[in-house]
């Protein structure tokens, strides 16, 4: 009896600030359900979605993806450090209703990445530098569509985030159950990412030649200091 080939898996970290809607949207990713109150997450809670890489293609295959949740409570800042080393993607979520968990997406990546912070007089803490330095491939994440009243705005016009880091953006209500329902923008755009997360970590020109570019070098030396 042929014996079933392991299955390859990538790690995506899941992070924003608390009681933006992490556990809801991985919920809603991973088991098409978000509970209406699913509790803080103290540490850190993982779940797992089977996703089919470039599906429909001659190199179709089958990868594990762990999603990450992370508790996005301050009085936890200290120890989540362990949770971002490995990282090969990262979802930024912030709520629609609320400015200040976007203006802190620029907060959570430089602690993703390891990196100090920039502030900028008016407050608006990130600095594009941190975003265009990454390869890790972003998601930005806006939840409670349904709330925000500025939504035909966000809806149209991309987030600043998402635009300096060069991210894909998708915008939902994680209690809406066809929010990511087969063939819509979201659920596109999703499995894009996730192909994308793949593809880097597993089809890069660096992993498959052998031969390392300056940029691959650097890339490198990312990795070398767990910033990668
Ligand atoms: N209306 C609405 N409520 C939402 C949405 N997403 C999440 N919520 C609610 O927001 C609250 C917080 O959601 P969580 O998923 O626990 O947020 P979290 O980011 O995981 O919070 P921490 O565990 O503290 O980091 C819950 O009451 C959710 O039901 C949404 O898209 N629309």
């Amino acid at each position: 009896m042929a014996v079933p080939a392991a299955i390859d898996k990538v790690k995506i970290i899941v992070v924003g600030d608390s009681g933006v809607g992490k556990t809801s949207l991985v919920q809603r990713i991973c088991l098409n359900e978000a509970s209406t109150n699913p509790g803080w997450t103290i540490g850190c809670s993982v779940e797992v979605k089977l996703h089919e890489y470039k599906v429909g293609t001659p190199v179709e295959k089958t990868f594990f993806v762990e999603l990450w949740d992370v508790g996005g409570s301050t009085s936890h800042q200290n120890s989540r450090s362990i949770f971002y080393n490995p990282v090969h993607g990262m979802i930024l979520v912030h709520d629609l209703t609320n400015r200040k968990s976007h203006q802190n997406l620029g907060k959570w990546l430089a602690e993703v990445l390891n990196r100090d912070t920039y502030i900028e007089p008016n407050g608006y803490n990130y600095d594009p530098e941190q975003f265009a330095g990454t390869q890790i491939p972003i998601l930005v994440v806006g939840t409670k569509a349904d709330l925000a009243q500025t939504l035909r705005e966000s809806s149209f016009s991309r987030s600043s985030v998402a635009e300096e880091s060069g991210a894909d953006e998708i915008n939902l209500d994680c209690h809406q159950i066809k929010c990511l329902a087969p063939g819509s923008t979201n659920a596109v755009n999703l499995s894009r990412f996730f192909d994308k997360v793949i593809e880097r970590r597993y089809y890069s020109r660096e992993v498959l030649s052998g031969h390392s570019t300056p940029t691959q070098e650097r890339r490198r030396f990312l990795k070398n200091n767990h910033i990668d």
